[in-house]
């Protein structure tokens, strides 16, 4: 099984059961070819780019996830009957089932029982991060973003398995839930780590955290708020830094920090490819030459140091296996 987390995950295989316990790598979505996500990345477009909501301008592009099957199996399907009542969020759709209903308001206080901070994961894949966060810190209430079923119903047994009544979760293409969905303000932190980094150069329109997003991002954060994200992939990390450096409404929590050899990025140029054992990169089979070797320094820098509240998951375990450097960033808003 191919549990690569660097490429997009599509409709996961059918696993026997003993497979689908809590362990996150055998859990992780499964990869799909290349040719397969283009072939979806051609047919499937923004549902709501034509919206009278904020960021609805932006150019019309492809969604930043493959469609997956909905099919779940043994104790994910278990979960979802027996637990959604408690933790998922009923988001009326105007389409697909990760549509929202540009209509529908998400109540907080309702739906937690109190008022608190409210932190929102985007792409919350299996739910390693956002649990732990949420055990670690009871005084917050913590919503899960994704698109990926069996991703939502682990994320359950994770909220039960470890008592937390802080979490909820929400089968909702991100940004539409951004939109509309959250109110103004209404969140203290966003958190996008480890997003599906679409290395082709024709797939990079997919990739989240692009230029349109950081709108919808702005709009749910009260001023101070923060938005934190994570990468394991040095080009997708530039990305993330030059579109975050270059947007008025936020400021970089750590600029001018981690530059020269103190930059992750100074040892990715500096020791070739992503890979510091001198091996092609590689996402599921194939391999990804996401930057050359250059004889450069990140003079730049604007790293934050790891961000301590998320614990190690699958994805970034991952990445360390393979040598890769993390990049940590941090905006606040302005
Ligand atoms: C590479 S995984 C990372 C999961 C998790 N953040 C972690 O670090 O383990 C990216 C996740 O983002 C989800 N995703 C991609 N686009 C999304 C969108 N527009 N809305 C919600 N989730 C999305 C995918 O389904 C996938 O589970």
């Amino acid at each position: 099984m191919n549990l690569d987390p660097e490429t997009p995950p599509e409709t996961p295989a059918p696993q026997p059961e003993t497979a689908q316990r809590d362990a996150p790598r055998s859990d992780a979505p499964r990869a799909e070819t290349a040719d397969s996500a283009e072939a979806h990345a051609n047919a499937e477009l923004d549902p709501h780019a034509a919206d009278a909501t904020p960021g609805a301008d932006r150019p019309r592009r492809p969604v930043s996830f493959v469609r997956r099957g909905s099919r779940l199996q043994g104790r994910r399907k278990d979960a979802w009957a027996e637990l959604s009542g408690d933790y998922l969020i009923d988001v009326p759709r105007t389409g697909p089932d990760t549509s929202v209903d540009p209509g529908y308001v998400f109540d907080a206080e309702a739906a937690f029982g109190r008022k608190a901070e409210l932190v929102v994961e985007i792409g919350s894949g299996l739910g390693e991060a956002i649990a732990h966060a949420a055990a670690e810190n009871p005084d917050r209430n913590f919503l899960a973003l994704e698109v990926y079923k069996p991703g939502l119903a682990n994320t359950m047994l994770k909220i039960r398995a470890l008592g937390l009544t802080n979490v909820r979760v929400a089968q909702v293409n991100a940004p539409e839930a951004l939109a509309t969905m959250l109110p103004e303000g209404s969140v203290q932190e966003v958190w996008v780590f480890f997003p599906d980094p679409w290395h082709k150069t024709k797939h990079r329109k997919r990739r989240l955290v692009q230029p349109d997003l950081v709108p919808l991002v702005r709009r749910v954060l009260p001023t101070g708020g923060l938005w934190r994200l994570a990468t394991d992939w040095s080009d997708y990390a530039q990305q993330m830094r030059d579109v975050l450096d270059g947007a008025s409404a936020f400021e970089n929590v750590h600029a001018g920090e981690r530059t020269g050899s103190a930059s992750p990025l100074t040892r990715v140029w500096r020791e070739g490819l992503e890979n510091v054992a001198g091996v092609e990169a590689r996402a599921g089979s194939k391999a990804v030459k996401t930057e050359t070797a250059r004889d450069e320094t990140d003079e730049r820098g604007g790293w934050a140091p790891r961000f301590e509240g998320r614990t190690l998951t699958s994805f970034e375990s991952k990445a360390h296996s393979a040598g890769r450097e993390i990049f940590d960033l941090t905006y606040r808003a302005l």
